[in-house]
């Protein structure tokens, strides 16, 4: 998150960070017990290793009263998703036991309604991604408001010029933005996740690139259908 600030300590209880040989990689976030969901892009260099799951936690490395690391039974990649766009751009995890529920600990309901978010709408987003353009990383989850910007301007020629789909939405990115390392949080506008962030154009706090969100409404269906399949 760029020029964001420190979340409020286990006030987003559903965020999870995903990590590789105790690295965050990723955002995530709790929507069921048993199941995280995130960004399919996420999976690009991980050389098909499974990941395992921080929930619990404010910051990476200090011991916090109900922090746990939980491995992946299973990973399940959107099918349409693919590393040449940002198309179908989610990953749903399932967890090798239900996630111990507690004040640190909390699912988050995801919008459910196939309706756009209005323009200018203050939403929220969370992560552990980079804090600058040098790449540092924080120890603490860092949070930042930004404005729901509309599918016409994001589409702009200048700007995304045409790649944003109807299953995306976007957020002005002057300054204040998503970055390396945020994908796979949600994006929350009134306390309901409307969207995943997705690397997209992977450009970090450059007003011409506004951030670009899988939107999750349009993928509700396949969300139930694999917690549905899924053994457990
Ligand atoms: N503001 C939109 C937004 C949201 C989330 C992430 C990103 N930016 C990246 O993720 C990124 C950035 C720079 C080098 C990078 N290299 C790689 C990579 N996978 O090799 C990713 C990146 C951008």
């Amino acid at each position: 998150i760029l020029r964001g600030s420190e979340a409020r300590p286990h006030l987003k209880p559903y965020m999870a960070s995903l990590q590789l040989d105790g690295q965050h990689v990723c955002g995530g976030f709790l929507i069921a017990e048993q199941w995280v969901l995130s960004a399919a892009h996420c999976t690009e260099e991980t050389d098909g290793k499974l990941f395992q799951v921080l929930l619990g936690a404010h910051s990476l490395t200090e011991p916090e009263p109900h922090k746990r690391l939980y491995r992946v039974r299973a990973q399940f990649p959107h099918p349409g998703s693919n590393i040449h766009n940002n198309k179908d751009d989610l990953l749903l995890l399932q967890l090798e036991e239900k996630a111990e529920l507690n004040s640190d600990v909390r699912v988050l309901p995801f919008q459910r309604e196939d309706r756009d978010v209005a323009a200018d709408t203050e939403c929220e987003v969370a992560g552990w991604g980079t804090i600058d353009h040098s790449g540092r990383r924080p120890d603490k989850l860092q949070q930042v408001q930004r404005p729901v910007i509309s599918r016409d301007v994001c589409n702009h020629r200048t700007r995304h010029d045409g790649t944003v789909t109807r299953n995306m939405m976007c957020t002005d990115s002057r300054r204040k933005d998503t970055c390396k390392g945020d994908s796979g949080g949600p994006l929350v506008c009134d306390g309901v996740a409307e969207g995943v962030v997705t690397a997209g154009s992977r450009v970090c706090g450059n007003y011409k690139k506004p951030a670009i969100y899988t939107r999750i409404a349009p993928y509700a269906a396949w969300i139930d259908s694999v917690m549905a399949s899924a053994d457990g």
